[in-house]
């Protein structure tokens, strides 16, 4: 039996670290997907390991399934549906089962995700032999939710073969689960964004496994519905950086100062409030969407300048401020910041030459660009074997 699974990636339109802390943000999914193929072995294949393949880091782990059970065993409070959080001593366990492999110092980041996998398979399929293939379209650590997308699928896929949701096994071509298939993908997924991020608010792995575009608060989701384009230029900077420290950074600096970060944070949680209220006002005329532009320019300046006083900006998402400044583009971080990936509002009566030409100049100091679709399908499933 093998199932495939895909979960799209994310932009934070706005509050992203703030949203740790309480305020809102708005996030939209991005048509960037992380796939999982998983595949369990017949009776007669006589199988009892359990193999991963990351293909976009050129990874391959298996495990004797004996030795799985040894550190995480089938417990019976670990039931597919009743979400649980690994907890540090655990962790520490599952560290045991990877040393064998050694992990390239350039890619220990991985290892949080190896144990995000680990714990969300035994929690919810439990020990048994399978072989797991994950491939992604997303940049891993760059701030367009690689690790969501990473734990929405697998979560997906695991939950897919289990006892405790109903999916319809004959339906050709990706399909969307239920709304209540959706919470449980999206509280598992959350246990293994905790493992990768620390502090993690949720909004990554509920728009991953949502889609389209959202409002979060305090884990409270609103689905919005955009009444304008929103056309993003997507810059990565290539600059690796680790959300869980860029997060535990914030807290930090919100210990230092409490009463300024929190007038920070309250500061940006208007900023998401009135972006909702933009993007889902009704436009009359090309007037009222230039107009409306220029207020979402306005709060996209206001947002970088607060992220800053989180401390998450850094030197080459300010290069990418200063060249579309240039060009009377705005810009901000998205994601966690410290690096990765800065948006810019490509307003509608933009011409392609402009575009081009800024696109240039970014890839000249090395960034990578691409446009990419917002608002798009949720994690979805097949069992059709298709493309
Ligand atoms: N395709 C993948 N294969 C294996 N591990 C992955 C994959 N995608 C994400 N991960 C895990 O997630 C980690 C990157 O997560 P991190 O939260 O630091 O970055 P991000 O999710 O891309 O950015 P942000 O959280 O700011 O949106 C990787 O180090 C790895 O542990
Ligand atoms: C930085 C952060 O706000 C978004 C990361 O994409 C962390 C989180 O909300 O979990
Ligand atoms: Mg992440």
């Amino acid at each position: 039996m093998e199932v495939r699974t895909r979960a799209p990636g994310k932009i934070i339109l706005a509050g992203e670290h703030a949203v740790v802390h309480g305020s809102a943000a708005v996030a939209a999914s991005i048509a960037l997907y992380t796939s999982v193929s998983l595949r369990l072995p017949s009776p007669d294949d006589n199988d009892d390991t359990l193999r991963l393949h990351l293909m976009d880091v050129g990874l391959e782990f298996s495990w004797p399934i004996g030795k799985i059970k040894e550190i995480l065993p089938d417990s019976v409070n670990n039931i597919a549906s009743s979400p649980s959080t690994c907890c540090e001593e655990t962790i520490k366990l599952i560290l045991t089962v990877l040393d064998d492999f050694k992990i390239p110092e350039a890619k220990s980041g991985i290892a949080s995700g190896v144990i995000a996998f680990l714990w969300l398979y035994t929690s919810i399929l439990g020990n048994k032999a399978a072989k797991v293939i994950v491939s992604s379209e997303l940049p891993l650590g760059a701030g367009l939710g690689s690790s969501a997308a990473f734990c929405v699928a697998l979560s997906g896929a695991l939950l897919a073969l289990s006892d405790s949701v109903d999916v319809d096994f004959d339906q050709e071509g990706w399909v969307s689960f239920g709304e209540k298939e959706q919470q449980l993908v999206n509280r598992w997924a959350f246990e293994g964004e905790k493992i990768i991020h620390g502090k993690p608010s949720g909004i990554d792995n509920t728009v991953s496994t949502f889609g389209n575009l959202i409002k979060f608060k305090s884990g409270a989701l609103t689905c919005i519905k955009s009444n304008m384009v929103l056309k993003m230029l997507i810059t990565n900077t290539k600059v690796g950086r680790n959300t869980k420290a860029l997060v535990a950074g914030v807290s930090e600096r919100k210990k230092r100062h409490p009463d300024t970060m929190t007038s920070v944070f309250t500061a940006v949680d208007f900023i998401s409030n009135e972006f909702a209220s933009i993007i889902q006002s009704t436009s009359f005329s090309d007037d009222d969407v230039v107009k409306k532009e220029h207020r979402i320019q306005e709060l996209m300046e206001m947002n970088q300048g607060l992220l800053r006083c989180m401390g998450v900006s850094h030197a080459s998402i300010e290069t990418v401020l200063q060249t579309t400044c240039k060009y009377d583009l705005t810009s901000k971080l998205t994601g966690a910041g410290g690096g990765g990936c800065v948006l810019t509002l490509l307003p509608a009566l933009l011409s392609a030459t402009v575009i081009d030409k800024v696109i240039k100049e970014l890839e000249q100091c090395g960034f990578q660009c691409f446009i990419a679709e917002i608002g798009g399908n949720g994690v979805q499933f097949r069992f059709d074997g298709g493309p």
